[in-house]
């Protein structure tokens, strides 16, 4: 799906978004709408088949069923565990046949390490980093690849702490990126102490740990998503939070046969935000959603700065989530601009800063989302993506070495607006085209089907109206 010289402006390979937008002639079909499952607990609960003490047979319902949660199940397979997808259950197995991965070529890789398993997860930084985590907890040799876009992104901010663990981590390419050969065990109990606030780069160490059944303490600069720690403390870890660091004992987990999994908060933020920026003053309920705070920066910024947002229904769920329904309601009338200027808020929505800047660029004041630097290693380096795609559209914005400065009041325009071939610049394109009158063409946006597949049918439910053009 991906073919690129350039990192940041890919060729486009995927099918086109066309919105045609303005209000609709009708009223949204949909007063209440569901989203699929959550990406992040999707990984986790698929990777926690392979901890001991795990069952020999493990399901996940509701699972993400995109692009990205796909990409882990050919790296299973290859390590004997059979996976079955039916709607949108995933059940793994042990003790299937062992499916080999075909190796992608590397320009300076000639000889590739012998007889050792070959595992690729496509795009996706959350299944290569909680993989690695979890194969160097369990001692078990492999190498761990990815696409062209994902050996762009940086593994050293895993790799050096499960090597100060003990775990033998060899980049067998470029220094700190993919593919990495993994092979002996964390063995070495001690204090890591983390650079960065990526969940993912936490929690392969934590994951590692309880692979491992070793006692490790993770000092952290920010509590960013807290997922795993959630399901490993449902699972009967003892883990002792306290404030920039967390402790695992070395206890067992026991991982129950089946794992619910609520409905993606980043997801949510899409009908959320249409419902916002078509500001026709009904109300709109997303049933389901995963209420962990570390989860709601979107919903919480567009509250503080006065929209109508709340959470209701709460009840805690077999991942160690509680869930419940967001519902909006009205527009965003009285809002004058955005603010993120703290790493926790900025964590809380690092997934939507391409649709709050997108919803920033429609109020009448200046925004700005700081403390975003991490977002420069993500699919696409997304505080520039973000700004090429809103610049498209009209909207003035720069671009800091940290963030983003929405001018806001600039008159908005629909027309051809490029996604960079990544889903959250895709699908914050799309959504803010609702608004504007005139059609949109927004180019290689069926990449939403990364973490959103039915993007375009739920804001149809909404009234958007979007069609997907398949590329010629
Ligand atoms: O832990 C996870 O599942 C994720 C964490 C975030 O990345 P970082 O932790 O690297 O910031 C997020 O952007 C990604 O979509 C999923
Ligand atoms: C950045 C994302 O995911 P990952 O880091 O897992 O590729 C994302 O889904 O927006």
């Amino acid at each position: 799906m991906f073919e690129t010289s350039s990192f940041d402006r890919p060729r486009t390979t995927s099918g086109d978004l066309v919105v045609d937008g303005g209000r609709p002639p009708y009223p949204a079909a949909a007063r209440s709408v569901t989203v699929p499952g959550d990406k992040s607990v999707s990984h986790r609960a698929l990777l926690a088949a392979m901890l001991p003490g795990a069952p020999s047979r493990l399901t996940v319902r509701n699972a993400n069923l995109g692009g990205a949660v796909r990409a882990l199940l050919p790296a299973m397979r290859t390590l004997g565990f059979r996976t079955t997808v039916a709607a949108d259950t995933l059940t793994v197995e042990h003790g299937g046949p062992v499916t080999p991965q075909p190796k992608r070529p590397h320009p300076d890789i000639t000889r590739w390490p012998d007889g050792v398993p070959y595992l690729e997860t496509g795009g996706s930084s959350a299944a290569a980093r909680l993989l690695i985590g979890v194969l160097a907890g369990l001692g078990r040799t492999a190498v761990v690849d990815g696409d062209e876009t994902l050996r762009h992104r940086p593994m050293s901010w895993l790799a050096e702490p499960l090597t100060r663990l003990g775990a033998d981590i060899v980049h067998l390419g470029d220094a700190g990126r993919l593919p990495v050969l993994v092979r002996g065990a964390v063995h070495r109990p001690c204090t890591v102490e983390l650079t960065v606030g990526s969940a993912q780069a936490r929690s392969g160490v934590l994951l590692a740990a309880v692979a491992a059944g070793l006692p490790v303490t993770v000092r952290h600069p920010v509590r960013s998503r807290d997922h795993t720690e959630r399901m490993l403390a449902a699972f009967g870890a003892t883990l002792t939070e306290s404030p920039g660091e967390v402790r695992y004992d070395g206890g067992p987990v026991t991982v129950p046969p089946v794992v619910d999994v609520p409905a993606d908060p980043s997801l949510a933020a899409y009908p959320v935000a249409a419902q916002l920026l078509a500001g026709d003053g009904g109300e709109l309920s997303v049933r389901n959603v995963c209420l962990n705070p570390t989860r709601l920066g979107f919903f919480d910024v567009l509250r503080r700065a006065g929209a109508d947002i709340r959470y209701r229904d709460m009840r805690l769920g077999s991942s160690g989530e509680s869930a419940g329904t967001i519902a909006v309601r009205g527009g965003t009338k009285g809002v004058d601009g955005v603010r993120v200027d703290d790493p926790a808020t900025l964590h809380a929505l690092i997934d939507e800063v391409p649709l709050l800047a997108a919803v920033a660029t429609t109020l009448p004041g200046p925004s700005w989302i700081g403390c975003a630097e991490e977002l420069r290693f993500k699919e696409t380096d997304r505080l520039t993506t973000t700004a090429g795609m809103a610049a498209a559209f009209g909207a003035r914005i720069e671009v800091a070495d940290d963030g983003l400065l929405v001018s806001g009041g600039a008159p908005l325009s629909a027309g051809h607006v490029p996604s960079y071939e990544d889903h959250r610049i895709a699908m914050a394109a799309a959504t803010l085209a609702t608004c504007l009158p005139g059609r949109t063409t927004v180019s290689g946006g069926a990449c939403h089907r990364t973490s959103f597949p039915d993007f375009a049918e739920v804001q149809r439910a909404v009234g958007a109206r979007i069609t997907e053009v398949t590329p010629r």
